[in-house]
């Protein structure tokens, strides 16, 4: 369980921090990013939280778990707008990391540099088993990665794949459990 830094020690040095949720489908990474939000909420630091508007697979605006644990958020088309977004804020929320452009990265260093607190969960392997999108680099550049894990529902092993059931050869294909299940690496490769 991630556990918060002291949060004096950020308002004296006025730099913040980047946490990354990475892993599978169903591994737990909305969850775990509303659990932190919802803990900052009630330390009532001002939070924004935004999500890629593409990802409307439960609800247009709400980041919703496949628990059903939802908070609310802003879609945004690029990373740009969340900047714009950001000023006055102290901590910033970002799912589905890996639908975002190259930028993101940029954004989140800005605001981190600038004293906020940020929180990004996503997708670290696409269907193929391949990095996702900005997350590697997400990744790198965190002071802090969680990597959570799901349960193969093939075996009942650790999962840290996202097994594709459907035939469709696009990188990005919204889906849950109709099109998507968790696997280990032995199941993921058997096919
Ligand atoms: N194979 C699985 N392993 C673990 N949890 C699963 C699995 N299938 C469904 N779930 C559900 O998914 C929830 C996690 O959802 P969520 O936080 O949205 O995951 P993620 O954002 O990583 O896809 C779990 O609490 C559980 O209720
Ligand atoms: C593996 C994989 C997933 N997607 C899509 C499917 C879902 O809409 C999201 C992942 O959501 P979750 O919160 O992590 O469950 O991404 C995709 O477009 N391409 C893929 O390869
Ligand atoms: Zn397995």
């Amino acid at each position: 369980m991630f556990i918060e830094p002291k949060r004096g020690r950020i308002h004296e040095q006025k730099t913040g921090w980047i946490e990354v949720v990475c892993g599978s489908m169903f591994s737990g990474k909305t969850e775990e990013l509303i659990r932190r939000l919802k803990r900052a909420k009630i330390a009532k630091q001002k939070v924004e939280i935004f999500k890629p508007a593409i990802d409307v697979r439960y609800h247009e605006i709400d980041i919703v778990s496949h628990n059903q644990t939802a908070i609310r958020s802003t879609p945004v088309h690029t990373s740009e707008e969340i900047l714009l977004m950001t000023s006055d804020c102290e901590v910033v929320g970002i799912d589905e990391a890996q639908f975002f452009d190259e930028g993101i990265v940029e954004v989140v260093n800005k605001l981190a540099e600038n004293g906020k607190r940020v929180i990004i969960a996503g997708l670290d392997m696409d269907s193929r088993g391949i990095p996702f999108g900005p997350m590697p680099a997400l990744m790198s550049i965190a002071e802090y990665v969680t990597k959570v894990h799901a349960i193969c529902v093939v075996c009942g092993d650790i999962a840290n794949y996202s097994y594709r059931k459907v035939p469709n050869e696009q990188q990005v294909m919204l889906g849950e459990l109709d099109s998507y299940e968790a696997r280990c690496r032995k199941c993921f490769h058997a096919g």
